[in-house]
């Protein structure tokens, strides 16, 4: 279903991408929870393709091809995933589970007898058990072939080949068979029973929604260690550009991916075609996006900041990292969706011939055994050792609080410059102006829907024993207050909330 399940109706998650279980509960521990964060998305927990052929660097997308559903990945096993759970429940921060049931492994990857046994020729999937007629393309005519000679997916405007046939040579997995669903469900109710709120469904397109909702009918309700009795999981699910098969067809089953959302930020942040910050008074439904209880918005993901668009990608990542703080910052301060936040691995990119990042397949930090490297938090509170930790930055960190205590406050109080300074407040809980515009400053008194006093800008600062580290704010008896923001301020914004009064 659509709702979070998140401990005091929090509004935001993260996506700690590739970190390992025991990083994660320390995070719960001394990060997340203290600052508010919702809940977690962690990597497939469930066992996968080592893809360490020559030349071949682990690539992150070989969490992508599964091998078993049992807990045991370089992220962790069974015991420090339930222990991951249960620390961070007791934090009041979620884990939401990246599930991936369209496929398993892909034909041709060989046989491996390192975990469980497979052997994707004779689709072989010893540890669930899979047989090969658990897969499309099995040989004999079935209610519902994928009719390509090679199995393989071609053309993604059909919605016959979207879901029957093989992603990349994925074998795709007969989701309308009762032992296939009996496996997932049974894989499923299993998290389910660790304390997991939900789950991020994986290549959603690739699968009938119909057999998506029989094997959701027939979860358990959430574990009541951590959880109201009677709670339903968390589903959202990654809706792709691209390719048949619409949010509408899935929208009943849970909340979707809003990928117009960090699409269209990117290009008014970075003014591309004219575009301007004063457009996004209305932005949201009135763009064309899901409604905002169907959504799930992020500034980019996994996926997205690895796509090559001539040479970078389309969306704000931590390599822009200026308009990438506004971008989060707006997020955080506008109500629309459900926030999911990015917290990536470095990667070096080198941009081939082709204009595209050949190392986007690259995986996480190592050691010289493949292993990945621990969390390294260092003295700023930010991290080292590979590791991006965007969710770490303070313009990011300190809005995620301003969001949940601006929950179920709409928006009042919009003013713009008719160009790219736009400010707004969200009931009389929080308010924050930006200045994208090149060359002139944001000087105005704006009202900001606060009661007077002075606050402290959580963008520049925190307050740390009773005073401001960065710029103080004063709201006066009208509630107005004089914002400055010079053009080339590193963080060209001010944010002030009801908890950041001095
Ligand atoms: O070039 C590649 N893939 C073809 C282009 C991307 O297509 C894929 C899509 C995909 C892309 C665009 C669409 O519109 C769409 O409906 C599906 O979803 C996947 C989902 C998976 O669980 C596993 C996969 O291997 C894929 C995948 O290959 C490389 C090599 C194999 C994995 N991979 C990749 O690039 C892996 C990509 C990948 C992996 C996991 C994801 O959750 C994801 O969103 C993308
Ligand atoms: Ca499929």
């Amino acid at each position: 279903q659509h709702y979070p399940n998140t401990a005091y109706d929090k509004q935001a998650i993260v996506h700690l991408f590739e970190w390992r279980w025991v990083d994660i509960a320390e995070e719960c521990e001394r990060f997340l929870g203290p600052n508010g964060f919702g809940g977690v998305q962690v990597s497939p927990p469930n066992e996968n393709i080592v893809i360490d052929k020559p030349y071949q660097h682990r690539p992150w997308y070989e969490r992508y091809q599964p091998v078993s559903y049992h807990l045991n990945t370089r992220s962790g096993n069974d015991d420090e995933f339930r222990d991951m759970a249960h620390r961070c429940n007791q934090q009041g921060v979620r884990i939401y589970v990246d599930l991936v049931i369209n496929h398993m492994t892909a034909e041709g990857c060989g046989y491996g007898t390192g975990g469980s046994y497979y052997n994707t020729n004779s689709k072989e999937f010893e540890g669930v058990p899979y047989g090969p007629s658990d897969f499309n393309c099995d040989g004999n005519v079935t209610n519902r072939p994928c009719h390509t000679s090679d199995c393989e997916l071609h053309n993604y405007d059909d919605p016959f080949e979207m879901r029957n046939c093989r992603i990349h040579g994925l074998l795709d997995l007969k989701l309308d068979k009762e032992h296939v669903r009996g496996k997932i469900v049974e894989y499923m109710n299993y998290l389910i029973s660790i304390g997991v709120a939900g789950f991020r469904v994986d290549a959603a397109k690739h699968m009938w929604p119909g057999d998506l909702e029989a094997i959701f009918g027939r979860l358990n309700d959430l574990n009541t260690a951590y959880f109201w009795a009677g709670s339903r999981p968390f589903i959202f699910m990654e809706i792709l550009e691209g390719g048949s098969g619409s949010s509408s067809e899935y929208i009943h089953l849970g909340r979707v991916t809003e990928f117009e959302y960090g699409d269209d930020l990117a290009a008014v942040f970075r003014k591309q075609n004219g575009r301007k910050l004063n457009s996004l008074k209305n932005f949201g439904e009135d763009w064309g996006m899901e409604w905002d209880g169907n959504a799930l918005v992020f500034v980019d993901n996994h996926d997205s900041q690895r796509d090559h668009v001539d040479g970078g990608p389309a969306v704000l990542t931590f390599r822009d990292s200026r308009l990438y703080k506004m971008a989060n910052a707006f997020m955080l301060a506008f109500p629309y969706g459900f926030v999911r936040l990015m917290s990536s691995f470095y990667w070096d990119q080198w941009f081939g011939d082709g204009g595209w990042d050949v190392n986007s397949s690259y995986g996480p930090p190592t050691d010289s055994n493949w292993n990945t490297l621990p969390v390294q938090i260092n003295g700023a509170g930010t991290c080292d050792n590979g590791w991006v930790c965007e969710h770490r930055w303070r313009q990011i960190r300190n809005m995620v609080l301003f969001r949940n205590l601006a929950a179920g406050h709409g928006m009042y109080n919009w003013w713009d410059n008719n160009f790219n300074q736009i400010a707004f407040s969200r009931g009389d809980r929080g308010f924050i102006a930006i200045n994208n515009d090149d060359g002139w400053a944001l000087d105005e008194f704006l009202q900001t829907g606060l009661s007077p006093g002075d606050y402290c800008d959580v963008i520049s600062g925190d307050i740390s024993y009773g005073s401001c580290t960065g710029k103080t704010i004063t709201v006066g008896w009208d509630s107005k207050a004089h914002i400055y923001i010079a053009p080339d301020e590193e963080n060209p914004m001010v944010a002030i909330h009801v908890a950041s009064k001095v």
